[in-house]
């Protein structure tokens, strides 16, 4: 669960500070949220407040994200930074950015490096990661060999692989053709985790649970995907 109160931000400018998100409060509980809008609206802003990318200027972001069956215990995005970003994984649009190993398993085997410590029981669990996604003959390939597909992939699994208790994706499918756009839809939508997806993917937005429209820094519309959707169309 994920609770904004009167959250805003602002950015230094020539001309002094910039609202770029204007105060928001939300209690964010459903399973699937998708947040739509055009572009330079707010979208990414408001996500990367999700993990503490980005901290609140004024107001508060809280996570309350234990695992499963666990009575979670609200973290601060300010204060417990370090904590809210292992309980909040992060998926960025171009995956490139986020793999950083030479190889598919020592990628998904640095993003397991606090909770295993020794180097055999992290390549086991890297590679049971793998398998899960369906990426465990790719294990020993470069991570430059891969599909803009299998990278996104990839990216997840290295996310997913540390089992945080929400995923935050940030336009996951914009540079995935049609076909991969569907896998990685299929993936997000079928994770046990708590899901957060900004996109420009009417059809996957329609997906959630609660959809989210931004404009001009500000959510203007929360509810139901269909009705958000038409919202967002008449804005267009
Ligand atoms: N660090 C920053 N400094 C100044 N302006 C910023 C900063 N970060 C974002 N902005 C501005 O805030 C606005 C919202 O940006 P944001 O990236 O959240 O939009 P978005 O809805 O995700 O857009 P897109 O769909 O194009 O990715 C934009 O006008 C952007 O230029």
């Amino acid at each position: 669960m994920i609770e904004l109160r009167e959250a805003t931000v602002a950015v230094p400018s020539a001309d002094g500070d910039v609202t770029i998100l204007h105060p928001t409060s939300l209690s964010l509980t459903e399973p699937r949220i998708s947040i739509i809008g055009g572009n330079g609206s707010g979208k990414s802003t408001l996500a990367r407040l999700f993990n503490g990318l980005i901290e609140p200027s004024s107001g508060s972001v809280t996570v309350r994200a234990g695992k499963r069956g666990a009575d979670p215990q609200p973290l601060d995005t300010r204060r417990d930074g370090a904590a809210v970003r292992r309980s909040v994984g992060f998926v960025f649009t171009d995956p490139s950015a986020q793999l950083i190993m030479p190889t598919v398993i020592e990628d998904v085997s640095l993003s397991l490096r606090r909770q295993y410590r020794d180097k055999q029981e992290r390549h086991a669990a890297a590679l049971t990661a793998l398998e899960r996604f369906g990426l465990h003959h790719l294990a020993d390939n470069s991570v430059h060999s891969l599909s803009g597909g299998q990278k996104q992939m990839l990216a997840i699994t290295s996310v997913l692989a540390t089992d945080p208790a929400i995923l935050v994706a940030d336009e996951p499918t914009t540079l995935l053709d049609l076909r991969n756009s569907r896998l990685v839809g299929d993936l997000l939508m079928s994770l046990p985790q708590q899901v957060c997806v900004v996109t420009h993917d009417l059809d996957l937005a329609a997906r959630a649970d609660r959809t989210l429209v931004v404009e001009g820094g500000r959510v203007v519309f929360d509810g139901a995907p269909g009705e958000a959707i038409a919202h967002y169309r008449a804005l267009a």
